[in-house]
């Protein structure tokens, strides 16, 4: 999302672009709430109205921002800890470069450690399940106060340190996109912290509060729970390995640390990330073993390209005459860095979204068996803490299942995450490639008629 004035928005005598970010300011959250409401209700019908409009008492809760706030602290004291290894960013406009700890897979084990420990202390982990709800309203509230604090903290940020496209000196579009690229204190670098931590972190721990709580209710949690946390785990559990790569994307690089990314790291991140388990709570489908390991098959091909892509452009860009990538084939660019033309990215150029988009595909398969029956809430039944805090909801648990019609594709919920990410990676890597066309001019045209599809080979 480029601002006005540069090049990916065609300037700013276009058009004004304050009512787009106002509508996104809302529409955001009120997709979250729309999701998280769909996903626990009986038919699930992503594009149909919300079952039920929830009371205001039911989502505002100060004992959920409490703990929503322990959760924040809990995560900045561990990315505080001393880290094995301290980086340095990309160059900044001022020549100096910002140092940033690798910490965040030691942050992940000790806070499985932490959540292990409380469990077997008695912390019914399976009751955050119920509080999702107050939780994602209470982070949103969290959201636009901190973006607030950003924008007012931009204010007094020297030139060099604003980002290219957030500063067009309308308030909206500036709140939207942010201002400032790497708002710090001291150390401590919001946008780096955000991104990989809370959020991230906060996605697999609730995926793991609604295994426990189908584990709770129906005796043991189902093959199609198991696969999708798998399968998220893995994903975070790489990119706090891989934190380091974090750094030269174009997130970090490029966009400023606004609304967007804020209640995108901290809200639409663990709240709609987590969406395949929540529905699989209220939605259990049985899944047979071939079928299971067809889907590990697919997640474990997209995480081969994925991580293939990745780590060979990574390994690439810090050492070209690596023994891995010494051998592959490239074009040289006028800033004196080379653009790979064999190897995966020769295959298309983007080889890494091809990668992240077939494992999100293979998250959405568990929720939507083609074979067999599906499962569907029968019988109501709240459980003891939803009654005591909500009173009875006609949209809570039962261990009661009884079966309907197959899913199959008639359900949209499972595959929103894969609707939504094909649709960012498309507008991202339109984005990306403006950017290469203009850091790279000819090279980068050489490279497009040589390795002609972005995405999906032949297709795309
Ligand atoms: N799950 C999620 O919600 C999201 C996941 N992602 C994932 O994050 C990862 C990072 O994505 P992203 O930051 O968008 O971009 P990329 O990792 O694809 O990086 C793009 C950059 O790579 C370099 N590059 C492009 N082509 C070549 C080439 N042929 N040879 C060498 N270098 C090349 C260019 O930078 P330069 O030349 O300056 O090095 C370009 O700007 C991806 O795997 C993506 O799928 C991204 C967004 C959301
Ligand atoms: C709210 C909007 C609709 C969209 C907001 C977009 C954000 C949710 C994403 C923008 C880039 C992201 C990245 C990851 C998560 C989603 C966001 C924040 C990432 C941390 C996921 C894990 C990957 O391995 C990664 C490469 C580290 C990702 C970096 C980009």
């Amino acid at each position: 999302m480029g601002g006005p004035g540069t090049p990916e928005s065609g300037g700013p005598e276009c058009r004004d672009p304050s009512p787009g970010a106002a509508a996104l300011i809302l529409l955001l959250p009120a997709t979250t709430l729309h999701l998280l409401l769909v996903a626990r209700s009986g038919p699930a019908r992503l594009l149909g109205p919300p079952p039920h409009l929830p009371r205001l008492s039911t989502l505002w809760s100060p004992r959920v921002l409490l703990l929503l706030l322990a959760w924040l602290g809990l995560q900045a004291a561990l990315y505080l800890l001393p880290a094995r290894k301290v980086v340095e960013g990309l160059e900044l406009k001022d020549k100096s470069r910002l140092r940033y700890p690798i910490n965040g897979f030691q942050a992940l084990v000790l806070t499985a450690l932490l959540v292990g420990l409380g469990v077997s202390a008695g912390l019914p982990l399976g009751t955050l399940s119920e509080m999702l709800l107050p939780l994602a309203f209470m982070a949103i509230l969290t959201t636009f106060i901190f973006s607030f604090l950003l924008y007012m903290k931009a204010q007094v940020a020297p030139a060099s340190g604003l980002a290219p496209g957030g500063n067009s000196g309308n308030t909206i579009y500036d709140f939207f996109l942010g201002r400032e690229l790497n708002p710090r204190i001291c150390s401590f670098d919001f946008k780096y912290f955000c991104e990989l931590r809370p959020g991230l972190i906060g996605w697999v721990l609730i995926n793991l509060a609604l295994l426990v709580q189908e584990a709770e209710l129906r005796g043991s949690p189902s093959l199609a729970m198991w696969l999708v946390n798998g399968f998220q785990l893995l994903y975070v559990g790489d990119a706090l390995w891989h934190e380091e790569a974090v750094l030269t994307t174009m997130d970090i690089t490029h966009d400023g640390f606004g609304f967007m990314l804020v209640f995108g790291d901290l809200v639409w991140v663990p709240f709609t990330y987590s969406l395949q388990a929540q529905f699989l709570l209220y939605h259990p489908q049985p899944l047979g073993l071939p079928t299971a390991l067809a889907i590990c098959l697919i997640n474990a091909i997209g995480y081969y390209i994925f991580r293939g892509a990745n780590s060979q452009k990574n390994t690439f860009r810090k050492n070209p005459s690596d023994p891995s990538v010494a051998g592959l084939e490239t074009i040289p660019t006028a800033t004196g860095k080379r653009l790979l033309v064999s190897g995966w990215w020769g295959m298309v150029r983007h080889p890494n979204y091809l990668g992240d988009l077939i494992m999100a595909l293979a998250w959405s398969l568990p929720c939507v068996p083609v074979e067999g029956h599906s499962m569907r809430l029968g019988k109501i039944s709240a459980s003891a803490y939803w009654m005591s805090r909500y009173g009875p909801d006609p949209l809570t648990f039962t261990t009661d299942l009884t079966p309907c019609e197959p899913l199959g594709l008639s359900h949209l919920l499972p595959y929103f995450y894969f609707l939504y990410f094909f649709a960012l990676l498309v507008h991202r890597e339109a984005r990306d490639e403006q950017q290469c066309l203009q850091k790279y001019g000819r090279a980068w045209q050489e490279y497009c008629r040589r390795v002609p599809y972005r995405i999906i080979p032949y297709i795309y």
